[in-house]
């Protein structure tokens, strides 16, 4: 199943630089893990904004979920999730 993933990063303005500097490079090498696992299908930064927009190929709610709140920044974002449905105009 597909869903479309919106993400808005919300790290606190007094975070410790060298704890988000440690953080960011954990999501980073965590978001690769994913990608290259093949569950993380698109990963799209949203121009101009601290926020995100990804496409995910889950079999299921839970594991959509498990996969989200693995990512180390996950206490950090707001999330919101649409479930992806067949197009009947779609040609693909
Ligand atoms: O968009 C962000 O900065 C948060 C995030 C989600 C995956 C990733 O690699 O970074």
């Amino acid at each position: 199943m597909l869903y479309c993933v919106m993400m808005d990063v919300n790290v606190p303005a007094d975070i410790d630089p060298a704890e988000l500097a440690k953080l960011r490079e954990a999501e980073k090498n965590r978001a690769i893990e994913m990608q290259k696992s093949g569950k993380f299908v698109h990963l799209w930064r949203v121009a101009g904004r601290p926020a995100n927009i990804s496409i995910f190929d889950c079999e299921s709610n839970d594991e959509l979920h498990d996969l989200l709140s693995s990512l180390p920044m996950f206490p950090y974002f707001s999330i919101k999730v649409v479930p992806l449905a067949k197009h009947p105009s779609s040609i693909k």
